[in-house]
């Protein structure tokens, strides 16, 4: 059952990957993170971010998209493959969006959230795309906040994302300051794959070529 009263473009659906699909995402994770570019902590500035990120299609640091992981290791990020796009337009008609059969991410940021970490309120604007974001949690709860497009303060709304979870942010929420003040450790289900920390996948369609 999707939660009510979210802003307008945005839908949360708990639970909605199989036990079985989060421990193959988590498999897939370990693929990815033995892959060209080993998962790092994005430079905010002079600034580590706390979480641990691998991508995939495209390569994300702040501000700016690439096909070399330029701050990493200077190497190509892994194909998006193709059955995420597939995942993501499930995801898109479990919400009812109109978009859902031609939904066609060419990006995901994978982040690797231990106990400790946590990720300050920003807007996903690095794409030039206004498609929607999907975003799939695996793992320990996470506390996440989601709140307007104005600016990082209140309105916002605070909900937990556990394991198994789909959020999506489009339309109007598209560009909506969002982040995680905090992670619930220990609560990862003992079925998900992943025994400790949490995992988001969020797939983007950047909008950008080459
Ligand atoms: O971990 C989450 O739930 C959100 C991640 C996020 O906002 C991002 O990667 O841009
Ligand atoms: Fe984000």
């Amino acid at each position: 059952m999707p939660t009510p009263d979210l802003p307008d473009g945005t839908a949360h659906v708990p639970g909605w990957l199989t036990a079985r699909q989060q421990r193959w995402l988590v498999d897939q994770f370990r693929h990815w993170a033995a892959g060209p570019v080993p998962p790092h902590s994005p430079m905010i500035g002079q600034h580590p971010m706390s979480v641990r990120a691998v991508c995939l299609g495209w390569h994300w640091r702040p501000y700016a998209y690439s096909r070399e992981a330029v701050d990493v290791n200077g190497r190509r990020v892994l194909d998006f493959p193709d059955w995420m796009v597939r995942l993501g337009r499930q995801a898109l008609a479990a919400v009812d969006h109109p978009d859902a059969a031609e939904y066609t991410p060419d990006t995901a940021i994978v982040n690797f959230y231990d106990d400790t970490a946590k990720m300050g309120m920003h807007q996903d604007r690095d794409e030039r795309s206004t498609a929607p974001v999907v975003s799939l949690s695996i793992g320990d709860t996470a506390r996440f906040r989601f709140g307007n497009t104005e600016n990082r303060g209140r309105p916002y709304l605070d909900l937990d994302l556990h394991s198994g979870d789909l959020f999506v942010f489009g339309g109007p929420a598209r560009l909506a300051f969002h982040g995680v003040p905090k992670i619930h450790p220990g609560t990862a289900p003992h079925d998900c794959g992943l025994a400790a920390g949490r995992l988001n996948i969020t797939m983007r369609v950047t909008g950008l070529d080459g």
